[in-house]
């Protein structure tokens, strides 16, 4: 039985690529760099918005400080440009909602934008958490957040499952217990981390899990 599936939200949800592309080549050009290519930059998401500034002027001796201001800054204002929810993911999240299942976000993104995202296109209701970057919880692959949603929803690991594309999230899982799926249509990678199953889409996965 599921009774609650925590969400990645970055390559999971969300194709998010080119505002987070866009918004690094803008914070590049305003300190004077050159841009980079997207699947680069691409490269450099998933441990958080401080991480990916810095992997982003590793080739530079720009300020840190600065960098991370100026990114923030821009993507605040260009949250959604292009980012859009990956195919069959709005009626997918509905399905679960009416079989009974919690559903919450677990981002490494921070939670402003994340909410703020989701808000916008159409699902943020869906979940009863949603969890940032910059809360009070380690970033993912540490699973204090896990732990907590499951303290707070009242559900065993057993009950519970990650659903991710990054090596963050099923390692996170791992750590909490709880089980694991991997969006691989996403833009993270798995590395060594284990699953139960991949799908190459969201409206897979809702079939796959209403089975467990
Ligand atoms: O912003 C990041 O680093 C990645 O965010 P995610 O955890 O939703 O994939």
């Amino acid at each position: 039985m599921v009774k609650l599936i925590v969400f990645d939200l970055d390559g999971t949800l969300i194709d998010s690529r080119h505002d987070l592309a866009g918004a690094v080549n803008h914070m590049r050009g305003s300190m004077g760099l050159e841009p980079l290519a997207t699947e680069r930059i691409v490269r450099f998401v998933g441990n958080g918005v401080a991480n990916l500034v810095r992997r982003a002027i590793a080739d530079s001796d720009v300020d840190f400080e600065e960098a991370l201001r100026r990114m923030k800054r821009y993507y605040a204002g260009h949250l959604v440009e292009t980012t859009a929810l990956y195919p069959g993911v709005s009626r997918g999240l509905a399905e679960l909602r009416e079989a009974g299942i919690q559903l919450a976000v677990l981002s490494n993104k921070p939670t402003d934008a994340s909410r703020r995202i989701l808000d916008c296109l159409g699902v943020g209701g869906c979940f009863a958490d949603i969890i940032g970057g910059d809360s009070d919880f380690p970033l993912k692959p540490e699973p204090d957040a896990l732990f907590a949603l499951m303290r707070k929803h009242n559900v065993p690991p057993e009950q519970c499952w990650m659903f991710g594309d990054h090596y963050t999230d099923l390692e996170a899982a791992r750590r909490a217990g709880c089980h694991r799926a991997l969006a691989r249509y996403g833009f993270g990678e798995p590395r060594e981390e284990k699953f139960e199953f991949e799908v190459g889409s969201f409206p897979e996965f809702v079939m796959a899990i209403k089975g467990f």
